[in-house]
């Protein structure tokens, strides 16, 4: 359960034709490879999260949740390009000695998924019995899966696109222009940008939250206040709880690997695509989420075959994915008993669980 790190000194290739000389993957696992290697969960995670699933998604991973590790051998890696031990802008370019900063090739979402293929090779994986993620993380989910590379048998995947929006392209411009206007970004030093990130996760949650949630959360209680309002308060400490533990260059990277998101790019279509899939497939949208917003997650059930799709009702909105975990426990729960009894049965019906 201790963060490891895999370095392959073959040159990573990007999709845009750059290359590095080397590529670190720091990574979780939990459990253990049974015999027939076919108890595999990996889990593909979000924008600012880590390889420990155990802490950031407690609820649905731990000791004593749905995704234990006496049932599953769980695997967690940290994304190309983030700030938790994997290659990233931070990252001593070997071929100057200084940190790639924007000289960091720009990644794309089928990059993130080869070095996750990379290091699925290293640890002698061949077959995924579960894929999961959610949002940056489900994008993964999906490409993975178009790639080929591995057998995957079933895949979970919830508040995520089959193609960016340009809604959620907008978001995420709006979050890298307050970066970019903070001018120690450009200074090429390891906090360069903090200011910016703060801002830009200020304007990330409102996508990842709601109105409601807000109204619930930061309400004012106090009538004669015309400053210093809680909801200000609430958004400078995200921004500053962020800066904390992540920097600006993988942000910026990230957030623009999401934007290249498209299942169909240099194939024949996004539906045809996701209707060539063979895994048993559960989708979860969120009514409430605005970034992504559940009309995508239809498209993605409507188009891969048997795959069933659940509406997961939280006022929380696209973040409710990381805390409604009691009911994604009782959802995947069933999905797995449902998937264990049509074992090697094409299914070829859409069912869409309403309720539970
Ligand atoms: C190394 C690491 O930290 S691991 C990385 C952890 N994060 C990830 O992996 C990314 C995924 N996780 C997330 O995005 C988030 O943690 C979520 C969505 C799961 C939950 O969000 P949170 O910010 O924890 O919850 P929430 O929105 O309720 O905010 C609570 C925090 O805001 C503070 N807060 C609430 N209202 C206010 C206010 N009016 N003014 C100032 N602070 C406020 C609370 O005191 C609390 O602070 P704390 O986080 O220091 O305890
Ligand atoms: N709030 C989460 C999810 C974003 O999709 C994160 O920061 O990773």
């Amino acid at each position: 359960m201790h963060l490891k790190t895999y370095t392959s000194t073959d040159p990573f290739l990007f999709e845009n034709g750059a290359s590095i000389d080397e590529l670190t993957i720091a990574y979780h696992t939990y459990g253990e490879l049974n015999e027939d290697k076919d108890n595999v969960v990996w889990v593909c995670h979000a924008l600012t999260a880590n390889s420990d699933v155990f802490d950031w998604w407690p609820g649905l991973f731990g000791e004593t949740e749905l995704f234990n590790p006496h049932d599953y051998f769980i695997i967690c890696a940290n994304v190309l390009g983030s700030h938790y031990g994997t290659t990233n802008p931070l990252s001593l370019n070997p071929r100057t000695g200084e940190p790639y900063y924007l000289d960091f090739p720009q990644f794309t979402i089928r990059d993130i998924v080869r070095a996750n293929q990379r290091l699925a090779d290293h640890l002698g994986v061949d077959k995924i019995d579960i894929l999961i993620g959610g949002s940056l993380g489900g994008q993964q989910v999906l490409e993975w899966t178009a790639a080929g590379t591995i057998r995957i048998d079933k895949l979970i995947v919830i508040g995520t696109c089959a193609q960016s929006s340009p809604w959620g392209v907008a978001f995420n411009e709006s979050q890298r222009l307050a970066i970019e206007a903070d001018p120690s970004f450009h200074k090429g030093l390891p906090e360069g940008g903090a200011q910016g990130l703060r801002a830009a996760r200020s304007v990330a949650l409102l996508s990842y939250r709601t109105y409601e949630v807000y109204n619930l959360k930061q309400e004012e209680s106090d009538s004669s206040k015309t400053d210093d309002f809680k909801a200000s308060s609430y958004q400078r400490y995200q921004g500053d709880k962020l800066v904390r533990r992540f920097n600006a260059y993988s942000y910026w990277y990230l957030t623009k690997a999401m934007d290249s998101h498209h299942l169909g790019r240099g194939r024949d279509s996004v539906a045809q695509t996701l209707s060539a899939f063979s895994p048993q497939t559960l989708v979860v949208g969120i009514p409430a989420d605005v970034l992504f917003p559940p009309s995508e997650q239809e498209f993605i059930a409507a188009h891969i075959p048997g795959a069933r799709y659940y509406e997961l009702h939280s006022d929380y909105g696209h973040d409710g994915f990381l805390i409604e975990t009691g009911t994604l426990t009782a959802v995947i729960s069933d999905f797995l008993k449902t998937t264990q009894s049509k074992s090697g049965k094409d299914i070829t019906e859409k069912t869409y669980i309403a309720t539970l």
